[in-house]
């Protein structure tokens, strides 16, 4: 494991479905002494609320007053990462099919996004000890002045591979979720292409160890290639 580096600025880790973000994130948060944010739980925790609520995803300005009047809360400890919907942890529900099914449409709502977005850069700035922030648009748009901005990425086999390995479901039918939910998120943000700055790390061959290995070089470097 890597000892702990001086650091106390924001990561952008950006990447398309399964390519390690989480993971990443929480490794090396850890290894800083930094928080971490986990930018899809929030759009997960959102489509949970709506779906909860009954309002069909059709009706728009339903969707946005449910979304913006939820009670969420967000854990950015590394070790303790949780998100809660009415004082309830719903880790396990926003991860389900019916959440990952839905996640994309109400995602792509702008005002939506807008939302998430102010959210998400009010953690940020209330970050004391810097913070790796995760997902799909952190380099572009949520955080494009972070001090390192990387595009994590790996092939649509290794990346299904990974997730199937993870949660036991038949590889081919996850390889086909994946690429449905890319497809759907390139509607909104760019999952396919790193943002301006970025660092693209392409991880098909690299195991969690080097990954992080690499990231520590990138941070020591000053996010140079
Ligand atoms: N470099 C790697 N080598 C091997 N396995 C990895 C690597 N990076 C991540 N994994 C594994 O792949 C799986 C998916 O990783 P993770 O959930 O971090 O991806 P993600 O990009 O956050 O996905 P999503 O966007 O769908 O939430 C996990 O089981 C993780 O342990
Ligand atoms: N910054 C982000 C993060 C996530 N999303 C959307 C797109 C994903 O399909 C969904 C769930 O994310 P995941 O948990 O798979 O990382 O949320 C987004 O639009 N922008």
């Amino acid at each position: 494991m890597n000892t702990t580096q001086a650091f106390n600025g924001v990561i952008a880790i950006d990447g398309p479905s399964g390519s390690g973000k989480s993971s990443v994130a929480r490794r090396l948060a850890t290894e800083l002494g930094a928080a971490c944010l986990d930018t899809g739980a929030m759009y997960r925790t959102a489509t949970l609320a709506v779906l909860r609520s009954g309002v069909h995803l059709g009706d728009k300005q339903t969707v946005i007053k449910v979304v913006e009047t939820a009670k969420v809360e967000f854990g950015t400890t590394p070790a303790d990462r949780y998100a809660r919907l009415d004082g309830e942890n719903v880790d396990a529900d926003i991860r389900g099919d019916e959440v990952t099914a839905n996640v994309s449409a109400v995602s792509s709502i702008p005002e939506v996004r807008q939302y998430l977005i102010t959210s998400q850069r009010d953690i940020i700035k209330a970050a004391e000890n810097g913070i790796v922030v995760e997902g799909r648009d952190i380099g572009e748009v949520v955080a494009p002045d972070a001090d390192l901005k990387v595009y994590l990425t790996a092939d649509p086999a290794e990346r299904a591979r990974r997730r199937s390995t993870q949660n036991g479901a038949n590889l081919a039918a996850t390889a086909a979720d994946i690429k449905r939910r890319d497809t759907a998120d390139a509607k909104t943000t760019r999952p396919h292409d790193a943002a301006p700055g970025a660092v693209v790390l392409d991880t098909t061959h690299l195991d969690l160890d080097q990954v992080i290995t690499a990231l520590h070089e990138l941070i020591t470097r000053g996010g140079t290639t």
